[in-house]
């Protein structure tokens, strides 16, 4: 599990370990870290650190100090290195090791900037860390966008400026890192974009905090903890104890939908798979899913003939008509637990009393479906999509998971999930319903919500990535690549 904290979480971390420790202990443990990961980057890009070109951004703050220590660092391996002051204020101690190693420094013009940024080898971000806070003021913003127009490698120390490292915000320019080095521990805007995309290859430099932080903001999980949690068939497992998925899906419009969420359930390895739906999803079903029990339902009708299930999928292509509105109502007049998506959304969007069960229920929308839900317009959502997702957590009572390039799991009392390993040919048509139907089986073998909604999300992005390969993908890849995921989540030797 890889876990991250608030900036607020981290600071109060630090002056725990600070009080403890002689000054300016922890800033030379950061600074050692990020010199080194930068002679490693440098070794690999030019060759070598001694006559390599480092630029070095440096705002006013401890995040400045950090990368003037660093420079100074590099500068002794010889290195050439030049510090862009940004701040009114600069790093006193870090500017003057800067310089005593034989680095150059001086306050920022446009003009310094272009030259320094322009034949750098590598650039260091050390212009807000932690400390920063809102859209960036000049010089900083300016600064900002040079550097990404740079061809060095571009370094971010601790949390690339401009990103909101509480929460993955981010509001005008912002740094854009090929790699990141963070110390002391994950911080949440880095796991969630649009900051993650900003942070490049994350590195955590250990600086002792271990011991002073309190439970995780957030947490993602790993293929091992994903392999961990999926459920196995023991000796005794029948098809009724490996659970039984009902797929309430399709209609006359989306009759896809339908083959998809089945497929999801079928190839994630579910005891059996029960899908009711009407005379033209049905056929489509029948000729894709032979393993599929099939009800057929009249219109008007609902549920209630379909036999037992341990879990529903409920909504993928389902329209939202009145016949719709019946077969949601009967779902969720059930005890079992429930994945809502799509039309389904929509419905209980419509009537929200729909919600209020015992059972638990897992919503799967995305930012412009949570917008039906909570009211919130869809821009916002996407720009603070951690905050919505937990609002909605808490005022649907229901655990959560908001679809998008990062896509985030929330549910009240318990740290949020982020899955980060989806990837940009996943955001095409169908593929929620096979994750729909990826979720339903994982729930109806008894799973909690939150591990259902996590796990699912992680065997998605990684049969999305088998089915690619750096192509484009259809959704039915995805289901008919899930086997393959499975088998490296399953048993890694296979690898
Ligand atoms: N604590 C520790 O033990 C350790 C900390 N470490 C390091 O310290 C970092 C945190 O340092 P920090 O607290 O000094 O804050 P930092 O990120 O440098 O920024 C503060 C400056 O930013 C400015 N500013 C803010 N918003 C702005 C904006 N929008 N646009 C423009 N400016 C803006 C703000 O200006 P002000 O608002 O005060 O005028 C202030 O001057 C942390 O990320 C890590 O790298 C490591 O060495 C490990 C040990
Ligand atoms: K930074």
């Amino acid at each position: 599990m890889r876990i991250a904290y608030t900036s607020e979480q981290i600071r109060a971390a630090e002056q725990a370990l600070m009080a403890l420790l002689p000054p300016g202990t922890l800033m030379q443990r950061a600074a050692a870290g990020l010199a080194a990961a930068c002679a490693g980057a440098l070794a690999g890009r030019a060759g070598r650190v001694y006559g390599s070109r480092v630029a070095v951004l440096a705002g006013g703050g401890d995040n400045g100090g950090d990368a003037l220590y660093a420079g100074a660092r590099l500068a002794r391996r010889g290195a050439r290195v030049e510090a862009v002051l940004a701040g009114s204020r600069a790093h006193e101690a870090g500017l003057a090791a800067l310089r005593e190693a034989g680095g150059r420094a001086a306050p920022y013009s446009e003009e310094r900037a272009r030259e320094a940024l322009g034949g750098a080898d590598l650039i260091l971000d050390g212009l807000l860390g932690i400390g920063g806070s809102g859209a960036l003021r000049q010089p900083y913003a300016d600064l900002v966008t040079l550097a990404n127009q740079a061809p060095g490698l571009r370094v971010a120390v601790d949390v690339p400026t401009g990103v909101a490292s509480s929460d993955g915000r981010v509001e005008g320019p912002a740094f854009r890192a090929d790699a990141t080095v963070t110390f002391g521990a994950y911080k949440t805007g880095l796991f969630v974009d649009p900051g993650a995309e900003h942070a490049g290859e994350v590195t955590l430099v250990d600086i002792g905090l271990g011991p002073y932080l309190p439970d995780p903001d957030v947490a993602a999980l790993t293929a091992a903890d994903v392999g961990a949690l999926w459920p196995r068939p023991g000796a005794e497992s029948d098809k009724y104890r490996r659970g039984v998925v009902g797929i309430a899906a399709g209609g006359s419009r989306f009759t896809g939908a339908a083959v998809l969420a089945v497929g999801g359930a079928v190839r994630s390895g579910a005891g059996m798979v029960r899908y009711a739906g009407q005379e033209l999803p049905v056929s489509a079903v029948r000729a894709r899913w032979p393993e599929a029990v099939i009800t057929t339902l009249k219109p008007g009708e609902g549920v209630e003939e379909v036999g037992r299930v341990q879990a529903w999928v409920l909504g993928p292509g389902l329209g939202t008509d009145d016949d719709a509105l019946q077969v949601a109502r009967s779902v969720l007049a059930g005890d079992e637990p429930v994945v809502i998506d799509a039309d389904g959304l929509t419905l209980v969007a419509r009537e929200r009393s729909l919600l209020r069960r015992r059972a638990p229920v897992l919503l799967t929308p995305h930012a412009g479906e949570l917008s039906r839900l909570i009211g919130a317009p869809r821009e916002q959502i996407e720009a603070r999509r951690l905050e919505h997702a937990r609002r909605a957590a808490s005022e649907l009572g229901a655990t959560v998971l908001l679809k998008g390039s990062t896509t985030v799991i929330a549910e009240e009392g318990r740290p949020a999930r982020v899955n980060t390993n989806g990837i940009p040919w996943l955001a095409t048509g169908g593929t929620g319903d096979v994750l729909a139907g990826i979720a339903g089986t994982l729930l109806a073998a008894g799973l909690s919500c939150y591990d259902a909604a996590s796990c699912a999300a992680y065997t998605h992005a990684l049969a999305a990535r088998e089915a690619s390969a750096g192509a484009p993908l259809a959704a039915l890849d995805v289901a008919e690549s899930l086997p393959r995921a499975l088998r490296a989540l399953l048993s890694p030797a296979s690898l």
